[in-house]
């Protein structure tokens, strides 16, 4: 295996029965993720997008073909297991931040270091140190419904890297924001990726955003084209 490959899709079909009717979305795709890079994927709606995400995060199984996340085939292990992999190496970013309302930008973000069993003191400063590199130093306290928009999705990065994931995978992180919050979330996202090494990848709708990034995919007829 090449170590650098964080995610090696090979061969991948994937085919939604609803009812009667079925539904070719992907079909022999491949795709490498190497560590550290960023890639944008853009295409028309309903073209697969999100389906591709949730393959390559373990959220969904291919109907054919191999997903490997860290040289593992995500079809081969158990539900615990693949649970394990994807805690230690990915980071899940999507439209809508997903915090709980009940808990401070701070509680959120060392919620996934708790689970995993770390330390409270250990976690309260990795995940204080985590809210500052996403620009909420000043908002630790605050919980969800005090936060702007923006601020939401910021604190939701900030959850997604504290456990310093090899990859982060986001599904129109900026969907809900205004184009000056979004332009400034994604700049941030990918000054983040180079500086802690992270590989990214981003859905979008926007082709500008995507073009930031080191490589840009576009899903049609079911496969991945550079575009
Ligand atoms: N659970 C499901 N059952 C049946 N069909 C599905 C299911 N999920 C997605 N699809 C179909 O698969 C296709 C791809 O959907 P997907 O959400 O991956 O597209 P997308 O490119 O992310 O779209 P958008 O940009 O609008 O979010 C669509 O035609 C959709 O209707």
């Amino acid at each position: 295996m090449n170590n650098n490959v964080i995610i090696d899709c090979q061969n991948v079909a994937k085919t939604y029965q609803d009812g009667s009717l079925k539904v070719d979305v992907l079909h022999n795709m491949n795709l490498q993720i190497q560590a550290g890079e960023s890639v944008s994927i853009i295409g028309a709606s309903g073209s697969g997008k999100s389906t591709l995400l949730h393959l390559l995060g373990g959220l969904d199984q291919a109907t054919s073909g191999k997903i490997l996340l860290m040289g593992q085939d995500l079809g081969q292990l158990s539900q615990a297991k693949l649970s394990a992999l994807r805690n230690q190496n990915l980071g899940f970013v999507y439209q809508f931040h997903h915090l709980l309302a009940e808990f401070s930008a701070l509680e959120n973000v060392m919620m996934p270091l708790l689970i995993g069993k770390m330390p409270k003191a250990q976690a309260e400063q990795q995940a204080t140190e985590m809210l500052a590199k996403v620009g909420l130093a000043q908002r630790i306290q605050h919980r969800p419904t005090e936060l702007s928009g923006g601020e939401r999705q910021r604190a939701a990065i900030a959850r997604a890297l504290v456990t310093r994931p090899k990859c982060l995978l986001a599904d129109e992180p900026t969907g809900n924001l205004d184009r000056k919050n979004a332009m400034n979330i994604l700049d941030m996202m990918l000054d983040l990726q180079r500086d802690l090494g992270t590989a990214l990848v981003v859905v979008t709708h926007d082709d500008e955003l995507a073009h930031k990034f080191n490589r840009v995919l576009t899903m049609q007829d079911g496969q991945l084209q550079a575009a």
